[in-house]
């Protein structure tokens, strides 16, 4: 896509700008046994983990979806408490999970993006593969429908659910297995499937579905066709809850024994079939295309009118550059007078990031002292352009535009004693700036 895109440079700093473990949304899933909500410690000892309740959320706000009408899909109405009260989300792992991810919706990212992304990082992050990830999710405005399949139902409704959804029996198999590599099923909720546990290494009583619970593996599909599987939906004490085994064998196990042949096959077919179940929103929502990371993005851009000079500040991160300090940056710009002009960017090592999908470099726009540029307000800027080792950095020569149509003047001002404020706003009129205040 092309910069300056509000909605899409956002989502695309959420995506890749992750330092595992301390920065971003990935913060709050690692190490993978992390679950924010326990009541004693954040880790390990309640048997449950973020992670697999950010995957689960997804899947139950997904699956009111009617693809006949294109109602329901990932649209954040389960965020509503009407939605949270139905037996079919019975649980705390949807208020738990708004509580984390509603975090990063903003005025341009909504809360279904932000819920969708939850999944895409917990999947990799704690060992999966990537999924591409589209943006513009549309959060709903009212409940969706009741839709989430629950254990005791049949086989067939199960199959009727799944193709209501828009997945075929096929793809429910594997979207049920690619899910249930995650998390359990929880006493407290599930008492007619999980007996009290009685063990303080699993205080929350959660009988996992497989080994590895708080990892993606195929292990959900080895232990299950070697049968130690323990999953309580498949071995669970009453019959009629056992939906993962009537939905696992009921091509004769044919996809499960794929699954459990090639760990690489379950991670492809995961990442389908997630991006699949993510990308599945309410007809009329219009996804972005696949985000990948913009090679060249600028950030953190302010203008100030400071009397005749327009004070322009702000960075450029360069994607999968690494550092060096003999290299020549350059910021070059347009103004509106048809005047062409540079300076040297400046590196800022603080701001070199080593993400797991690439590393990244940034630098700062001129001056000496690291307090941006000076520019004649009259000409003021129109469009930049980079310039790296020699390579002229222009998005396929469309430049990145900026505007300074409307800027704040270093005339406003906050008088403390009263908790009032004065805005200067000065407002470029045919390459003029006039200043007016409010
Ligand atoms: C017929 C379809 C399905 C049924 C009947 C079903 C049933 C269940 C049940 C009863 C639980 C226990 C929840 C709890 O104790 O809080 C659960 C957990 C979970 N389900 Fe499913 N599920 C189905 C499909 C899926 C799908 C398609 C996904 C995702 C792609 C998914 C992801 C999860 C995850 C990650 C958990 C673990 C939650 C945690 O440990 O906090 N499920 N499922």
């Amino acid at each position: 896509y092309l910069w300056p895109s509000p909605m899409l440079d956002e989502l695309e700093s959420l995506l890749f700008e992750i330092t595992p473990g301390t920065t971003g949304i990935a913060s709050f899933i690692q190490p993978c046994d992390t679950f924010t909500f326990a009541p004693t410690g954040s880790r390990g000892s309640s048997g449950r983990s973020n992670a697999a309740d950010w995957i689960r959320t997804a899947y139950h706000d997904m699956a009111t979806h009617n693809i006949v009408d294109g109602t329901g899909g990932m649209d954040a109405s389960i965020r509503f408490a009407e939605e949270q009260a139905r037996a079919e989300n019975v649980g705390d792992g949807f208020v738990n999970t708004l509580g984390v991810l509603a975090g990063s919706a903003t005025r341009y990212v909504s809360v279904a993006d932000a819920l969708a992304l939850g999944t895409v990082i917990a999947v990799e992050f704690c060992g999966g593969p990537q999924i591409p990830f589209r943006g513009g999710r549309v959060d709903a405005t009212e409940p969706n429908l009741p839709g989430v399949p629950k254990p005791e139902q049949t086989l067939d409704s199960h199959v009727a659910s799944f193709a209501r959804q828009g997945f075929t029996q096929d793809e429910m198999i594997g979207l049920v297995a690619c899910g249930h590599t995650f998390g359990g099923v929880q006493h407290a909720p599930f008492p007619d499937i999980v007996p009290e546990l009685n063990d303080t290494n699993n205080s929350e009583s959660v009988s996992h579905f497989d080994t590895t619970n708080t990892h993606f593996d195929n292990n959900i599909a080895t232990e299950y066709i070697s049968g130690t599987t323990q999953n309580p939906l498949v071995v669970g004490f009453n019959d009629t809850t056992n939906s993962d085994e009537r939905i696992f064998g009921s091509d004769g196990n044919v996809t499960m024994l794929s699954f459990a042949n090639s760990p690489e096959l379950f991670a492809s077919r995961c990442s389908e079939l997630f991006a699949r179940m993510l990308d599945t929103v309410p007809s009329g929502v219009q996804l972005s295309d696949v985000i990948t990371p913009l090679p060249v993005k600028p950030f953190d851009l302010t203008f100030t009118l400071d009397g005749d000079v327009l004070q322009f500040s702000g960075r450029v991160r360069f994607w999968n550059l690494t550092d060096n300090p003999n290299r020549v940056a350059l910021l070059l710009w347009d103004d509106h007078l048809g005047g062409v002009h540079n300076s040297t960017l400046l590196s800022s090592l603080e701001a070199v990031g080593s993400f797991p999908d690439g590393v990244s470099t940034s630098y700062i726009f001129g001056g000496d002292d690291f307090g941006g540029l000076s520019l004649d307000a009259a000409a003021g800027i129109t469009t930049m352009r980079f310039m790296v080792d020699g390579k002229v950095e222009d998005q396929g020569g469309v430049g990145f535009a900026v505007q300074d149509a409307v800027v704040f003047s270093t005339t406003s001002c906050f008088f403390s004693n009263n908790r009032t404020a004065q805005y200067n706003v000065a407002v470029r009129v045919l390459c003029r700036l006039y200043m007016s205040q409010y």
